[in-house]
């Protein structure tokens, strides 16, 4: 099992550029199965859940082309099978995203029910009522969600709380229904917008996306289209937040700094300079970060993608600061991490108070999910010392390279390889 380790070692300085939004690049993928041609995506990043979701592609019979370094053609054509399997499922939470398009589009589906971080119970409920309005039948049977409808019906959805993949099954499923759909209630997160353009280039026809009410005219049939995903806001902030916390001065590239204001807004609160261009943002922190309350809640509030990074920013910070979550019940387990590295952090429910402390100091320390592991690597950056962080491939989930990124922008980190499984 692969672990990183890092020596930290001063200011993060240089260009860097970013990846396509793993969030939006695996609905995209799953977006796929509904078309009668081939689409092809670009600006796919190199990540586990996308390779884990080219596997489930091809499991199903679609014809998967990696083409040069960031394009992707699926061809839907061959699908034979409509079962998602375990093994691949396990691993995901986005797997449940090929449930909508494979019932819109063949008539019946088997989904295991999705793994992905173990940051909280992570029901499917809304995605299940919502294809039943739609006319679906569904049973859940040992540990399968089994789905089936000759045509899905549109009709008036109020989901029962804002899911972002709930909304992007439900607005997969309602391109090819019969008639009007209407999702309230919806998440409005840029993901969403980028979901519904591909849609939108293979035939669909949407309006209301990145609003709470999204309708959906439901259309016979979708064509091949070609569709470039947006950048990975969460990369980016992270990025932001490792320059924030090193009081360094680094420029992203092939951003978007519209996908991620209330992000930019705590980074200036807490004493960082921020400069924005078309699809630039430049960052340059002169000083210690001063602590910043940050509380989660869906787009366009703060992410619940980016809290552990600024908690583990708050560690180093000048004063104290409030950390409430709101979305997810478990996400607080670099909590534990951060403090054997030093960090002052009660954590009791929903809300952890952080004391800024002047060091960190390195230990080995385990990630425990994707955006834990990225604050354990931005405490590290900071750390006094050596910090060697187990279980990496949490971080392969959804960071393109991060070690080779972090170098070149000046960071000491390494990678060490073990061949021999630990399990
Ligand atoms: C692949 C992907 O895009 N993952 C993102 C997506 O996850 P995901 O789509 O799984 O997150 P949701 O928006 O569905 O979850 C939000 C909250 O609603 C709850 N809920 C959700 C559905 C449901 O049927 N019942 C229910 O109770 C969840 O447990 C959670 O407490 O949005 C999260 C919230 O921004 C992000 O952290 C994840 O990175
Ligand atoms: C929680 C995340 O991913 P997933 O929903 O795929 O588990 C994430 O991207 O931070």
């Amino acid at each position: 099992m692969d672990k990183l380790l890092l020596r930290g070692n001063g200011p993060l300085r240089g260009e860097l550029r970013i990846s396509g939004a793993k969030n939006a690049a695996l609905p995209c993928l799953a977006a796929t199965l509904l078309a009668r041609e081939p689409v092809r995506l670009c600006n796919i990043p190199h990540l586990r859940d996308i390779t884990t979701t080219l596997e489930l592609l091809s499991t199903l019979g679609a014809r998967v082309l990696v083409d040069g370094q960031l394009g992707i053609e699926v061809d839907p054509r061959p699908v034979h099978s409509v079962v998602a399997p375990y093994e691949l499922v396990k691993t995901m939470r986005a797997s449940i995203l090929v449930l909508g398009p494979l019932l819109a589009r063949h008539g019946s589906a088997e989904v295991s029910l999705p793994g992905g971080c173990a940051i909280g119970s992570r029901p499917v409920s809304v995605h299940l009522s919502g294809l039943q309005a739609l006319g679906a039948e569904i049973t859940v049977e040992d540990g399968f969600v089994k789905a089936q409808a000759a045509r899905l019906r549109g009709t008036r959805i109020v989901m029962e709380m804002v899911s972002v993949t709930g909304t992007e099954n439900l607005l997969m499923a309602a391109t090819l229904a019969e008639g009007r759909t209407i999702l309230e209630n919806a998440a409005r997160e840029p993901e969403i917008v980028d979901l519904a353009r591909c849609l939108s280039a293979m035939g669909a026809r949407i309006s209301g996306a990145g609003t709470s009410v999204i309708e959906i005219e439901g259309v016979a049939e979708l064509h091949g289209a070609e569709h470039s995903v947006v950048p990975d806001r969460i990369e980016t902030g992270t990025y932001l937040v490792a320059a924030a916390m090193t009081g360094g001065d680094i420029c992203l590239k092939r951003t978007d700094a519209g996908l991620l204001e209330s992000v930019l807004l705590k980074l200036k609160e807490a004493g960082a300079e921020v400069t924005t261009g078309a699809d630039t943002i430049r960052i340059r922190m002169k000083r210690r970060p001063r602590a910043v309350d940050v509380r989660t809640a869906p787009f366009p509030a703060f992410p619940t993608d980016m809290q552990a990074q600024f908690m583990a920013m708050n560690c180093i910070a000048e004063g104290s600061s409030v950390v409430t979550e709101t979305i997810f019940e478990n996400r607080f387990m670099h909590v534990s991490e951060l403090q054997r590295l030093g960090a002052d952090i009660n954590a009791d429910g929903k809300t952890a108070v952080v004391r800024g402390v002047q060091r960190l100091r390195g230990a080995p320390v385990m990630a425990t999910d994707l955006r834990a592991s990225a604050s354990l690597v931005l405490a590290g950056l900071v750390a006094e010392g050596e910090t060697l962080i187990d279980r990496i491939y949490h971080l392969d989930r959804g960071y393109e390279v991060i070690e080779e990124k972090l170098s070149a922008l000046g960071a000491d980190i390494r990678r060490i390889s073990n061949t021999r499984s630990v399990a």
